[in-house]
């Protein structure tokens, strides 16, 4: 599945299917570096101890396969046929009249509130896009920028959603100010009512663990958190939907980060970065994961690329113009150079984002969501829809 080590994981792979009589309950295998294989079965959510006996039997079949050092699976519930998709419109107008994708259309679809029509949508009812945040290690500022970009679409007009779904250190309550709310269940639907705050829907997986307890999250147990956020809240309804869900993933390219790329119906992702040469290195690794899941990259966002000091000095405390060249080396835009701010990291301290607060950060945030917005219309080349910019 990955590099050098293909054949031998696929091969694994082709054993595990068989062993198991390659049935059409087994949604995915996903076998990890070290022969660790977790398992995505379908299973009728009414037939509980159905479910679980043919887990215990699958993992008991797959524990025996040489080359398998552990297993472990989850249990997602059989999909309906996906509604039919009520993609772009296609007009019939002259072409004098259709404009290039991206440049203005895309800033005005941001400045009315709207994702571009063109953008493509995700098979979720009620959510119109999901982006995915990722960034191949922690401590990047991949929440910070997470939580400003939602923001600054929401001010924008748009109708957001943010998740947080970073296992190892879910931060967006924190930066929220939102870490004493607990989501509610709504009585008529009985599904999740995500939190709001700052102009956004959010949920978080902090919510659904105790933070004192051991960090036992890993690929599948956070792949059911993650569904059931995804799912079973009420983030919008089919008439009016989410224009984009935003989901702060878990950093690093691993099991976890690999099911969530293959298992949620994406739109894209973006990947944050520091200036770091050896942040880099991760940051290709990333791109390669996302181009084998089929998951577009919108392009790369380098953060905390310089601190300017009171006489504006720039100084490039993390190295400079790794963004660029990684960007180039990978053919992605690079979407923002990102400063450090006080403002920033306050922000993210207090609950206020610096997106709704400071001048300066929102600037930034509005301008990035706008690249945001263009890369997002962008996607839509294949079929090519015809635009119409309304006069
Ligand atoms: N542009 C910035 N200016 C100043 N501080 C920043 C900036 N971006 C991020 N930070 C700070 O850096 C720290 C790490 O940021 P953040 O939590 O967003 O990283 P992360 O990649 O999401 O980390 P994790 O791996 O824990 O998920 C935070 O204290 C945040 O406030």
């Amino acid at each position: 599945m990955f590099g050098s080590k293909d054949k031998s994981r696929r091969k694994l792979e082709e054993k595990i299917i068989q062993a198991l009589g390659q049935p059409d309950w087994l949604e995915s295998v996903t076998i990890g570096e070290d022969g660790r294989v977790v398992l995505v079965i379908k299973a009728d959510p009414a037939q509980p101890e159905a479910a679980e006996a043919r887990r215990i039997e699958a993992e008991g079949k797959v524990e025996l396969i040489s080359g398998v050092s552990s297993v472990s699976s989850v249990l997602t519930a059989e999909r309906a046929a996906s509604a039919p998709s009520k993609e772009v419109h296609l007009s019939h107008t002259p072409a004098s009249k259709r404009v290039r994708k991206g440049a203005r259309l895309s800033d005005d679809a941001l400045q009315q509130g709207k994702v571009p029509s063109a953008a493509p949508k995700s098979s979720i009812p009620g959510i119109s896009r999901i982006l995915v945040v990722a960034s191949a290690k922690g401590g990047v500022g991949k929440s910070t920028v997470s939580v400003n970009l939602a923001v600054a679409m929401a001010k924008a007009g748009m109708k957001v959603g943010l998740m947080d779904a970073d296992i190892y250190g879910p931060s967006i309550p924190t930066m929220l100010g939102t870490v004493s709310s607990e989501p509610t269940t709504s009585q008529e639907s009985g599904k999740l009512l995500p939190v709001e705050a700052a102009g956004l829907k959010t949920l978080s997986i902090g919510y659904l663990s105790d933070p004192d307890a051991p960090m036992i999250w890993r690929g599948p147990i956070v792949m059911s958190a993650i569904t059931q956020m995804l799912n079973d809240a009420e983030w919008g309804t089919p008439e009016d939907p989410l224009d984009i869900l935003i989901i702060d993933t878990p950093p690093g390219t691993g099991d976890a980060q690999l099911t969530i790329a293959q298992r949620i119906p994406v739109t894209a992702a973006l990947i944050v970065t520091t200036p770091q040469e050896v942040a880099l290195a991760d940051v290709r690794r990333g791109a390669a994961m996302f181009a084998k899941t089929e998951v577009p990259v919108l392009g790369i966002v380098e953060t905390m690329s310089w601190f300017e000091d009171p006489a504006g000095n720039r100084h490039y405390l993390m190295g400079q113009g790794g963004g660029s060249a990684t960007a180039n080396a990978l053919g992605l835009p690079l979407l923002a150079e990102l400063p450090m701010l006080q403002a920033v990291r306050e922000g993210g301290d207090s609950g206020q984002p610096a997106a709704l607060t400071d001048e300066t950060a929102g600037q930034l945030f509005h301008e990035l969501a706008r690249k945001v917005a263009i890369e997002l219309d962008g996607l839509a080349t294949k079929p090519t829809p015809d635009i119409v910019f309304e006069d």
